[in-house]
């Protein structure tokens, strides 16, 4: 079944409750760090998200486009996060970090980008909770959805992710191709935060990807 993960990239950072209290029923919150290294563009760190923490249950994605996600894990887990993502093409070992998010009691991701062969991914794919396929080079939010995701997607989901979740680009009319291709969680940010009354894009979107609104 297919689920959405609104991405607070988009939202008011000024009001971050305040749009987070409308996507409540989604169950699974996108938290995309961003170091200004790994990726050209700084977001939030843990503080943030231990902010949030204390006002929502709301499942905790974080997506760390760091350079070096090991020296974090720990801080992250204080925050309050349930799952951390870590890119394959980062600095660090990532068979190193999966087992030491596993080790502090989350779950953990491995993300790669557009351009990276999927094949970087197999020898994590049993180790692993998610997969997460970028659909757009990772750095900011907005962009359009590259079409050759949908083959990467099939690729992954014949090599046996257990879950595979795509971010950047999705919306009514790409999210639906991608989970017929396989997907999973569609991270949705701009076409969800960038919406006057988001709660009712959130229900739109559920509708155009054919999700029951109880069972998200
Ligand atoms: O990881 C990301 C960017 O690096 C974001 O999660 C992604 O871009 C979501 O935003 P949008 O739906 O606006 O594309
Ligand atoms: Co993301």
């Amino acid at each position: 079944m297919a689920r959405i993960a609104p991405s607070i990239l988009a939202a008011d950072f000024a009001d971050l409750y305040g749009d987070v209290r409308q996507v409540e029923s989604a169950e699974i919150l996108h938290l995309d760090v961003m170091d200004g290294h790994f990726v050209p563009n700084i977001s939030f760190g843990p503080p943030v998200i231990s902010s949030l923490r204390e006002r929502t249950d709301l499942y905790f994605d974080t997506h760390l486009m760091i350079e070096h996600p090991s020296e974090y894990v720990e801080a992250f887990q204080n925050a309050g996060a349930d799952r951390l993502t870590v890119h394959v093409e980062s600095e660090d070992d990532p068979g190193a970090v999966i087992e030491s998010i596993h080790d502090h009691g989350m779950d953990a991701g491995i993300a790669l980008n557009p351009d990276t062969d999927v094949g970087r991914v197999e020898p994590y794919l049993d180790d692993v909770e998610v997969v997460l396929v970028m659909s757009v080079q990772p750095g900011f939010g907005g962009q359009s959805f590259m079409p050759k995701t949908l083959d990467r997607i099939e690729r992954l989901d014949a090599m046996g992710a257990a879950e595979i979740e795509v971010d950047g680009g999705v919306n009514s009319e790409t999210g639906p191709k991608c989970v017929e291709a396989g997907a999973e969680t569609l991270v949705i940010g701009s076409s969800l935060f960038g919406q006057s009354d988001v709660a009712r894009a959130l229900a739109d979107l559920r509708e155009s990807v054919g999700i029951e609104a109880k069972s998200q």
